[in-house]
């Protein structure tokens, strides 16, 4: 499609996306807003609300498009499932990767759009002719860790309006242009259709009986306590077990088959020097593959660590790492980084 001056944007109805549209369109762009209906939480919908109400004030088309069924199947089902093969999901990463992105870029092309935007805090960047996403300037509000799975038919489309600016700086913006609700909405947290607390969602969603009490294991095999249930822990996790030793605990497998979960005291065996992924993205394989000065985060909030990776086929990765990584869970994304250009990633296998 042809570049023009139209720009399909998402909108959750919260501060980013809003302060979006205001931006977009003082920039010049023809802005439309698109609301997806991703799930029902009690039935509520003041979001589609807010951002009709929203639109309606900058005089710009509003869309809500009906996405509660491929949400449903493809990540409130894959969260659940995957706890319950005793891995971690990443359900923010493929609502990215195969949701959000893919169906505004849908739904442009349906309609002569050209430019595809979020309220997401990154920006991008090209080099070497390939599209990278790259870090947000507020590095407390960066969201690139989540989009390492886009394709440059996605990438090249995008505008990032809040790539440049810090969360205190839109509030700021929006109080300025007499936006007072959407300078002082609250921050959202975690994942969007689950609580903080991700053990009382699973015991929600599935019937009664599915997740039952077992025991813990020491490394040796000897029974050490009970555990409710082996969904509810985390390759890695340490608090919140139930033991008390004198000494710390962390999680070092987890046997769904068995319903065991073995803890070990030792936190150095935790520790891995290579890992596999699969469902991966390299977005320049030159700029990836086979370097040794790249970094890879396996974590949001965690620091990141020096590796080399090679291709095993279309789909796979191996990861060598630098310095040995503990609590790597399968089931997480691993995101390469140089500098703050997001190269790719994948899944942990
Ligand atoms: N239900 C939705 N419909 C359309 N776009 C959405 C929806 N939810 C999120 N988005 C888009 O994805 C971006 C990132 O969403 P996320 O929930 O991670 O961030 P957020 O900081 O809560 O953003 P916001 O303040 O805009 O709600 C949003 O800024 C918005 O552009």
């Amino acid at each position: 499609m042809k570049e023009n001056k139209k720009v399909l944007l998402g909108m959750s109805g919260g501060t980013d996306s809003s302060m979006a549209a205001l931006l977009l369109q003082e920039a010049g762009y023809e802005v439309t807003g698109v609301t997806f209906c991703f799930y029902e939480k009690d039935g509520q919908t003041a979001y589609l609300d807010e951002a009709r109400e929203l639109c309606e004030r900058l005089a710009i088309p509003h869309l809500v498009y009906d996405a509660r069924e491929a949400f449903q199947k493809h990540i409130i089902r894959y969260f659940i499932d995957t706890y319950m093969k005793g891995q971690t999901p990443v359900p923010c990463t493929l609502c990215n990767n195969y949701l959000k992105w893919p169906l505004l870029q849908q739904i442009a092309d349906e309609r002569g759009i050209y430019h595809l935007a979020t309220g997401h805090y990154v920006r991008k960047v090209q080099a070497e002719g390939y599209w990278h996403i790259r870090c947000g300037a507020d590095p407390d509000k960066d969201q690139s860790f989540f989009l390492w799975g886009l394709p440059q038919t996605i990438l090249e489309r995008m505008l990032l309006p809040m790539g440049e600016l810090t969360k205190v700086r839109v509030r700021e913006l929006a109080a300025e242009r007499g936006f007072q609700r959407v300078a002082h909405k609250r921050d959202s947290f975690g994942v969007c259709f689950c609580p903080m607390d991700y053990r009382s969602f699973l015991k929600e969603h599935l019937p009664e009986g599915s997740i039952v009490p077992g025991s813990f294991y020491d490394e040796e095999g000897h029974c050490i306590g009970k555990h409710e249930g082996y969904p509810f822990y985390t390759i890695g996790q340490r608090r919140g077990l139930g033991i008390y030793l004198n000494k710390a605990l962390f999680v070092k497998q987890i046997i769904p088959e068995e319903n065991k979960v073995i803890i070990s005291d030792n936190l150095q065996s935790l520790e891995q020097n290579e890992m596999y992924l699969h469902q991966s993205c390299v977005i320049n394989p030159e700029a990836l593959l086979g370097r040794d000065d790249v970094v890879v985060k396996i974590r949001y909030r965690k620091q990141a660590n020096r590796c080399t990776v090679t291709r095993i086929d279309a789909d796979r990765l191996h990861v060598c790492l630098h310095e040995p990584l503990a609590s790597i869970a399968s089931g997480q994304a691993a995101v390469f980084y140089r500098d703050d250009k997001v190269l790719g990633g994948g899944i942990v296998e």
